[in-house]
């Protein structure tokens, strides 16, 4: 988070000062478990969607399966031994006012293979802090993208905005 806080032209403990410092940070780890399956190209294991943490850590079985969404095309992610996969979330993505993205990304599953991934997600408080672009990565040029809402609002929002576009594609 400190090298995120330079990148942005921050002092290096800004970042993690406005997502509640290291006593506020929620760590949650899910496990998701992707079974083989005969017809890969027919299921999804996990849908595309943006993380909502501030960053999220993945470990995974060496198995590919993580696509992300990147210039306008799905990219498998190399499994690189002995790495950890970083992403960065909307949390981050409203903070640094679209500076650093959260990436459109999903979980593909393998034809021979069983793949499991470790995630753990670092997310703010629900309530207590309100996310929305730092004063100093807003200009004249560049306004605000994202306006004022708690973490639980971003969710509940994020989740209204998925159900009227499954409802409206109906
Ligand atoms: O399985 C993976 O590599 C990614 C899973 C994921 O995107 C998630 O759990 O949010
Ligand atoms: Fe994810």
């Amino acid at each position: 988070m400190s090298v995120l806080s330079i990148g942005l032209g921050l002092e290096e403990g800004r970042l993690e000062k406005e997502v509640g410092g290291l006593e506020e940070l929620l760590l949650q780890m899910k496990i998701n478990y992707y079974p083989r399956c005969p017809q890969p190209e027919l299921a999804l294991g996990v849908e595309a969607h943006t993380d909502i943490s501030a960053l999220t850590f993945i470990l995974h079985n060496m198995v590919p399966g993580l696509q992300l969404f990147y210039q306008g095309k799905w990219v498998t992610a190399k499994c690189v031994p002995n790495s950890i996969i970083m992403h960065i979330g909307d949390t981050i993505e409203i903070l640094s006012n679209g500076k650093y993205k959260s990436i459109l990304h999903r979980g593909l599953v393998n034809k021979e293979k069983v793949r499991i991934s470790w995630a753990v997600f670092f997310e703010p408080p629900k309530e207590k802090i309100i996310l929305k672009p730092l004063p100093e990565v807003v200009t004249e040029a560049e306004p605000a993208q994202f306006p004022p809402r708690t973490f639980a609002q971003h969710i509940e929002h994020k989740l209204f905005r998925k159900s009227q576009e499954a409802l409206l594609s109906k």
